[in-house]
């Protein structure tokens, strides 16, 4: 049975019931597997578990994209396997990638952990060591049936360290003296002795001045400047690691006209965008972003560059500057992140979580999806366990309905990058499950953003399947989308159940992996919903990933309609 609400403006206005149960050729009903709805048990062992793995590795994965296959990750495809629909996860994984995960093998764990995005920091690394974990994730995409994207981060003209010298990190104890350089020195470096990569650096700071490394991991007073060598005394002891960033500050707050005059995008970051683009990159963040003019001016070039390809923009928000113009910023970008460590470097620590949650609000609003960056699982680094302190971090993330969360040295050089990355997961389904559970969501009323009549009838449209499925309590939404942006307007309502949208490119398919809720398939699909619905029912029982009964909604951005229908 299913019935359907029309809203037609466009020229395709077949309205469809399906008035006796369609079984395609190719779906041979003993195939659907049921979902036993077993409880989630969120435990660290969760993903280390050997059936999970074993699951994944055991799904048949096929490359063909011919048009009568459909793509769906391996490891999403498991989890509702084993789980059913209310199992998956909806806030999305980004591991950065370091020493500790590069190898293919490393990089296999993460994805079967469930990375849905692999970031690497152009602050680190070598060109051919990028392109090499590019090609990996890749690889593993193509060979394995993982679907997950790849982010480059820019390193930005902020002042940072040298690379100690080859060094993994130092440690500065109480007390005592380091000297800052800005003189080109050969490695090994002399004792206590760290480069700065800005040349103005001896001339702008004064004696007297406070210098943080790493946004105050690590904090020195400046005591003495001879020549291009400033002399500081430790006032915080703590580990410095290669390339961390410098601030200085003045009677209690940063000194930022320097900063102000350095661009946003470097030369170097302008080659590495270059670099971004020719190896195909889905997201590209731009670090230390000041006001929207630069995102656009990035986008554009983007664009010029590379026509056919898809890559998205993403603002971190990690300088006073860019809380200044948050709005402009968010509109401009494609995506934004909470960059906390350099933030709580700029603004008081006790702020960042108000900034937070502004952010994460105002991204939803705007449709735009936000990533939560930095120190969430800090003390894996070093230890396979949490503080309790981190997981209630975490969950609050969870809790805000951020799109995104995101591991930095934990996952790059911690050593436990795939504990981390299973504290993230099982974290997050606890937390979410928790407050669909006792429906303890605050419901955020969503301001209308539709640029044009046909955008406002999209976004009605969501909104009413969104809130028709909570009512009804459907196990799906399903959305038809080329370009993806009903799947994130339906993404935007946060609805109970899960979104598995459909979409024909795998670009998109890939970008849709940073978005709450999203669960992207690849799908050649046509213009007739009656046939799409149909071969979409045949391809996921024949995957057992739905079944006869189960209640689903259906949007398309071809057709605007909502349809509700049981599974034939
Ligand atoms: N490609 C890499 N090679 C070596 N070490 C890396 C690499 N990527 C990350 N790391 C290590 O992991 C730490 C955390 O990584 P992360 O990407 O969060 O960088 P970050 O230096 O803190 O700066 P950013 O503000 O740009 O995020 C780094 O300080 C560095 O020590
Ligand atoms: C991620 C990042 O750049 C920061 O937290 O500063
Ligand atoms: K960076
Ligand atoms: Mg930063």
């Amino acid at each position: 049975m299913s019935q359907s609400l029309n809203f037609t403006t466009s020229p395709i206005s077949k309205p469809f019931f399906h008035s006796k149960p369609y079984l395609p050729p190719s779906a041979t009903p003993h195939l659907s597997l049921r979902f036993p709805k077993k409880p989630i048990t969120a435990s660290l062992s969760d993903l280390n578990s050997p059936s999970f793995s074993a699951l994944v590795s055991q799904l048949s994965w096929s490359s063909s994209s011919d048009s009568t296959s459909i793509e769906v990750d391996s490891v999403t495809e498991a989890e509702l396997k084993e789980n059913g629909f209310r199992s998956t996860r909806r806030t999305k994984l980004i591991c950065t990638i370091g020493p500790a995960t590069c190898g293919f093998e490393q990089l296999e764990a993460l994805a079967v952990g469930g990375m849905n995005v692999a970031r690497i920091n152009m602050c680190h690394g070598t060109r051919e060591w990028h392109k090499m974990v590019i090609e990996r994730v890749r690889r593993l995409n193509e060979d394995k049936g993982y679907a997950v994207a790849v982010m480059m981060d820019t390193e930005g003209s902020e002042i940072h360290m040298g690379d100690l010298g080859g060094a993994q990190s130092a440690k500065a104890e109480d007390g005592e003296i380091w000297t800052f350089t800005v003189r080109a020195l050969d490695s090994p470096l002399p004792e206590r002795t760290i480069n700065v990569n800005y040349d103005g650096f001896a001339e702008d700071v004064k004696v007297g001045d406070e210098l943080l490394v790493d946004g105050g991991m690590v904090r020195f007073d400046v005591i003495e400047k001879i020549g291009p060598d400033v002399k500081c005394r430790c006032t915080d002891p703590g580990l410095l690691l290669p390339r961390a960033n410098l601030t200085f500050w003045r009677d209690g707050s940063l000194v930022r006209e320097r900063n102000a005059m350095l661009p946003t995008i470097s030369s170097k970051d302008w080659l590495d965008i270059d670099f971004g683009i020719a190896e195909g990159v889905d997201f590209i963040a731009i670090s230390f972003v000041k006001s929207a003019e630069v995102i656009n001016h990035l986008k554009s070039y983007i664009e010029a560059r590379s026509r056919d390809c898809d890559v998205s923009v993403i603002a971190k928000i990690e300088s006073i500057d860019s809380l200044k113009n948050l709005k402009e910023i968010i509109q401009a970008s494609d995506g934004i992140m909470v960059a906390r460590g350099d933030l709580g470097a700029q603004i008081p620590l006790e702020q960042v979580p108000s900034a937070q949650q502004e952010i994460v609000q105002l991204c939803r609003q705007l449709n735009k999806p936000v990533i939560v960056a930095s120190q969430l699982l800090e003390s894996m680094i070093e230890y396979p366990t949490p503080t309790r302190a981190e997981v209630a971090d975490v969950s609050e993330a969870v809790r805000q309905r951020a799109d995104a969360l995101m591991l930095s040295g934990e996952s790059a050089m911690g050593q436990f990058p795939d504990k981390a990355l299973s504290v993230l997961r099982s974290v997050s389904l606890r937390i979410e499950r928790w407050w669909r559970d006792e429906k303890r969501h605050e419901s955020m009323e969503l301001q209308d953003i539709a640029s044009s009549f046909q955008d406002s009838i999209s976004e009605e449209i969501c909104n009413s399947a969104a809130k028709m499925a909570n009512n009804l309590e459907v196990d799906a939404l399903f959305v038809y989308t080329k370009t993806g942006h009903m799947a994130s307007l339906l993404s935007r309502c946060r609805p109970d159940c899960p979104i598995f949208a459909f979409t024909t490119a795998p670009t998109v398919r890939r970008r849709l992996n940073l978005q709450w809720g999203l669960i992207p398939f690849r799908l050649n699909f046509s213009d007739d919903m009656e046939s799409n619905l149909n071969r979409t029912f045949a391809l996921l029982k024949a995957r057992g990933m739905i079944k006869s009964g189960d209640l689903v909604i259906a949007v398309s951005d071809m057709l605007q309609s909502i349809q509700v229908m049981n599974v034939p």
